[in-house]
């Protein structure tokens, strides 16, 4: 027992130090918003200094460098080493806000993770190249002096550790929580917007705490020093562990971040008395990670939560036949004319696409941010090597066994990586990597030991195909496999299963409102990818005799998504730019030859984190996305030129159509609901929505009939959104039941009712942005399949318009503006194409929240013509919930009033609308707004008043 006491002792030294480093995470994400990935290296790069300034220069010319009068080597003493070195990582932050996260306010969120992975391989290869990766070990910094605490010892290093981790927390807590600036970073977290709109600056704050956390991570990673010695890869490492503590504390909660760092080194210390496996002990982090995703992680974001900021753009993946023609014969004729040395570039250059063709699709396509390709990869060599090696399968049986092997561990990990999103996931795949790397690759048992595995030569249908004897074949295999995978993910993104990748990119309770599983949709492109990346494993495991798995660590993973989000992240040509400059690849190879120089591997990679950090400030969505934007735009200005006048706006005109359709134009509505007019279709029964102690919805019973519109009204806050979410699943009900079609679906999640025919729109649209009209209509209308990854690769399923959504397009007017994307059209037409992507789904019931909200006069009045049509013509069982007492009048054969939660009062439209319970509950509020207080909603063409003991009617405005 004294001695697990003893052991836990000594583990506070390096919880300490994960708690340090996660505190300046979580500073500079409370204070920037902003997750610092680079924080370890920062620290890394103090500590070098304070080592190179108090012991470093023992073996010649360091930082230092003085000499004594005896002319030994002097060193300086620890307290002003330590303070330098501290002022260095704090100089970094400083300068890594000024120089690049200062101008990263408006970029997405992937740009920002880049920017600071872009730092992270910066500073990581910048040491390499100055100071070797040797270990350095330095005696205890505060002397040998220890305490005794309940029997067991406490040194005086981990003491100090633990007293400035303390400290620190003590300080942010308070700078947080009573200071000017504390409340400044937690206003512009909240609501960017709202607090620049008051004229606070996000400046101050940034600085101070990029600054702060740069001292921080210094000071853990010099303090750490004598605890695991000095080497590049560890201290900028330090960062996974950080990262599994500040994700617990949700980058807010100091004191639980302080309190996870310090129990994951208690915990490590004590598994080492018990000798487990290293690579166990190190992989502690990410089963915290993975635990508190899978526990702390929602299947879909919560409403009006930020779905993924801007995202860079996707490609059509159209293939541009010439450009693609030259690049094959650019890579056919390198191999065939060039020194054998550069079918080894190839062959580099190759395999690393592959890894950035794995990254478009999960990071481009899917919008998940994940460092794990390398992982992925190395995990599919492994299959392949002991393919070959144990079981001496032929060369093409290893590829897919590797291929087959890396997609099972991306989906035992992806399952419950699909609980987070956005830059969380970026986390996890880092824990993911690491992991692999610790347990897998770096394990002694599994890669053969000393003796390795002997690898046996590829050869395909008798054709040798030997990298050392026949370079040039085995570079054409890794060509045609990157042509040949290119190629897929191009076709993947034309096809159903790349329109429902991007549909979830931009808008997961979008995409779940027309039934798409988006934890399913995710694990697709993590199988697609992970399978990509497990071909490029494979492969590389025949580049030699024996097989060498030291080339698949996390760095691999951050050069290949940085590189990828470099040329153009949605773009397959982001992964052919991310192939050319491979470590060995075709770039290095080409400067090399020029200089006569033996290698530049280690500038490269400087040159890497300063290529990434300068794109990410010019061009976020990377060089391929920036070049055809100026491109469009030369074309346009031409055109512009050749026509003399200006060119009519995106989204300008047409918009007639739905008022000339509506007026009797010779389109309709296809029937979409399987029963007569009149019998129901939808009923609610005593639906309660509860948020904590507040009750939104309070025990509301309707039913929905085909063919009638039932309209819901009541003042903001009555509970009518809730009630639309809680029958369409978007919300945990804590009571009732919703029938469709006579079928119970209450258990069913929010897309498996959509797949039931249970339709909706949203207040604020969640449309797909990034899309084409076109494709968000698409979208409604497409399968649902788990086969459709695997076709689409192959054999894309484009997708046409039914009839009945292109009659729906027609009558919504939207046919000028089909192939133009959704972000570019003005909030009226945005709201006809949330309506056309409903209608094209053929829902049996459709339940409209507010979508006549922000239209004029005019379109509200097509609107409500269309919502009656919608009815009438299709069958479908109507449910309005509308502020608009006009469109409420003119489209509701059936009106229910809620207020608190609860129906107040129910008939039809002029019963209603007489009922003094909902003048005084509702409407009195629009006579008072008639009176001259504010009102909710401008109405430019008509206002609709109430005059007491009246009825209802608009008069001219
Ligand atoms: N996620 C949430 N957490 C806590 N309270 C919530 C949440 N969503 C809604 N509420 C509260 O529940 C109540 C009902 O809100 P809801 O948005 O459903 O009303 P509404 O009638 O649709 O309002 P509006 O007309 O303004 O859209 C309100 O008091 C609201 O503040």
């Amino acid at each position: 027992m004294s001695q697990l006491w003893q052991f836990a002792l000594i583990g506070l030294a390096g919880g300490g130090a994960y708690a340090l480093v996660a505190l300046g995470v979580v500073a500079v994400y409370r204070g920037s918003g902003v997750l610092n990935f680079a924080q370890g290296a920062i620290g890394m790069v103090g500590s070098y200094v304070f080592w190179d300034l108090h012991a470093g220069s023992e073996g010649g010319a360091g930082l230092y460098g003085g000499t004594t009068s005896s002319g030994a080597v002097a060193s300086l003493p620890v307290a002003p080493a330590m303070l330098i070195g501290v002022a260095s990582g704090a100089v970094l932050g400083l300068l890594f806000y000024l120089l690049v996260v200062r101008l990263l306010r408006n970029v997405p969120d992937m740009a920002k993770v880049v920017a600071t992975l872009g730092l992270m391989l910066l500073l990581q290869s910048a040491v390499v190249k100055r100071y070797g990766t040797e270990s350095h070990l330095l005696p205890p910094l505060f002397g040998r002096g220890k305490i005794k605490i309940l029997g067991g010892l406490v040194t005086y290093d981990t003491l100090a550790i633990l007293v400035v981790t303390i400290g620190l927390a003590v300080g942010l807590s308070l700078m947080f929580s009573r200071t000017k600036l504390g409340m400044n970073a937690t206003a512009l977290r909240e609501n960017p917007t709202a607090a620049s709109g008051i004229g606070i600056s996000p400046h101050p704050t940034g600085l101070i705490t990029w600054g702060v956390g740069g001292a921080m991570a210094a000071f853990a990673g010099i303090l750490l020093i004598p605890v695991i010695g000095l080497t590049p890869d560890a201290l900028t490492l330090l960062v996974i562990p950080a990262m599994a503590a500040a994700l617990v504390g949700r980058f807010n909660a100091v004191w639980t971040t302080v309190a996870i760092g310090l129990a994951l080194g208690v915990a490590e210390s004590v598994m080492r008395r018990y000798s487990i496996n290293n690579g166990v002990i190190s992989s502690v982090p990410f089963a915290v990670i993975i635990v508190t995703v899978v526990l702390g992680g929602a299947a879909m974001p919560g409403r009006g939560e930020a779905l993924s900021g801007r995202l860079p753009r996707a490609g059509s993946g159209r293939l541009r036949p010439v450009t693609g023609l030259v690049w094959v014969l650019a890579a056919v004729a390198i191999p065939l004319f060039a020194a054998p040395s550069w079918s080894a570039a190839m062959t580099n250059s190759a395999l690393f696409g592959l890894l950035g063709l794995s990254v478009v699709v999960v990071t481009g396509y899917a919008g998940q941010i994940s460092v794990a390709c390398a992982a992925l990869a190395g995990f599919g060599s492994f299959a392949a090597a002991r393919a070959s090696s144990d079981l001496h399968l032929p060369f093409l049986v290893c590829l897919i066994v590797g291929t087959a092997a890396a997609v099972l561990l991306g989906v035992v990990f992806g399952a419950p990586a699909v609980r987070v999103r956005g830059v969380n996931l970026a986390i996890v795949t880092l824990g993911l990597s690491l992991a692999v790397e610790n347990l897998v690759l770096s394990q002694p048992k599994m890669t053969g030991g000393l003796d390795g595995l002997h690898i046996h030569r590829p050869n395909l249908f008798g054709l040798d195909l030997s990298p050392s004897a026949h370079p040039d074949r085995f570079a054409y295999v890794c060509i045609a496999a990157f042509v040949l995978c290119g190629l897929a993910v191009l076709n993947l993104r034309r096809g159903e299963a790349g329109r429902r990748l991007l549909a979830v990119r931009a808008n997961e309770r979008g995409a779940a409102a027309l039934g798409v599983s988006v934890p399913g949709t995710k694990l697709g492109a993590f199988a697609i990818s992970a399978g990509i990346a497990g071909l490029a494993g494979a492969l590389s495991a025949f580049q030699f005799q024996l097989a060498d798995f030291t080339d698949f660590g996390v760095f691999r993973s951050i050069s290949v998504l940085a590189f990828t989000v470099v040329g153009g992240v949605g773009f397959v040509a982001g992964a052919v730019f991310a192939a050319t400059t491979a470590v060995g690849g075709v770039v290095a190879t080409a400067i090399s030859d020029l200089l006569s120089v033996d290698s530049i591997d280690a500038w490269l990679s400087i040159a890497t984190g300063l290529v990434v950090l300068d794109a990410m400030v010019r061009s976020p969505s990377g060089i391929v996305p920036a070049q055809a934007a100026l491109k469009d735009a030369v074309v346009r200005l031409v055109a512009r030129a050749a026509r003399r006048g200006p060119a009519p706006a995106a989204g300008d005109g047409g918009h007639a159509g739905a008022a000339a359709a509506t007026a009797g134009g010779p389109v309709s509505f296809e029937p979409s609901c399987p029963v007569p007019a009149g019998e129901t279709v939808l009923v609610a029964r005593d639906i309660r929505v509860t948020y904590g102690t507040a009750v939104a919805v309070d025990g509301v019973s309707f039913e929905l009939a085909a063919g009638r519109v039932v309209g819901v009204i009541g003042p903001n806050g009555a509970g009518k959104t809730s009630l639309i979410d809680a029958v369409t699943g978007f919300t945990r009900t804590s009571g009732g039941s919703v029938e469709l079609l006579g079928r119970d679906i209450s258990a069913l999640r929010a897309p498996a009712r959509a797949r039931h025919g249970l339709g909706r729109t949203f207040q604020n649209l969640e449309l797909f942005d990034d899309l084409s009209v076109r494709e968000n209509v698409l979208t409604g209308l497409d399968g649902r399949g788990p086969l459709a990854y695997v076709r689409d690769l192959f054999w894309p399923r484009r997708g046409v318009l039914s009839d009945a959504a292109a009659a729906a397009v027609t009558l919504l007017g939207l046919d000028d503006v089909l192939d133009t994307v959704v972000a570019d059209l003005p909030q009226g037409r945005r709201r006809m194409v949330a309506i056309a992507r409903l209608v094209a789904q053929r829902p049996a019931a459709v339940l409209l929240d507010e979508p006549a909200a922000g239209l004029n006069g005019s379109e509200r009045r097509t609107a409500s013509e269309l919502f009656r049509l919608l009815a009438r013509q299709s069958g479908a069982a109507v449910l309005l919930v509308e502020h608009n007492i006009d469109v409420v009048a003119a489209t509701c054969d059936h009106v229910v009033v809620l207020d608190f939660g609860r129906v107040i009062a129910s008939g039809s439209p002029d019963e209603v609308l007489c009922d003094p319970a909902v003048r005084a509950a509702y409407l009195g509020k629009l006579s008072g707004e008639a009176q001259g207080e504010p009102a909710a909603e401008p109405e430019p063409a008509a206002e609709t008043v109430v005059e007491a003991g009246g009825p209802i009617a608009p008069v001219a405005g």
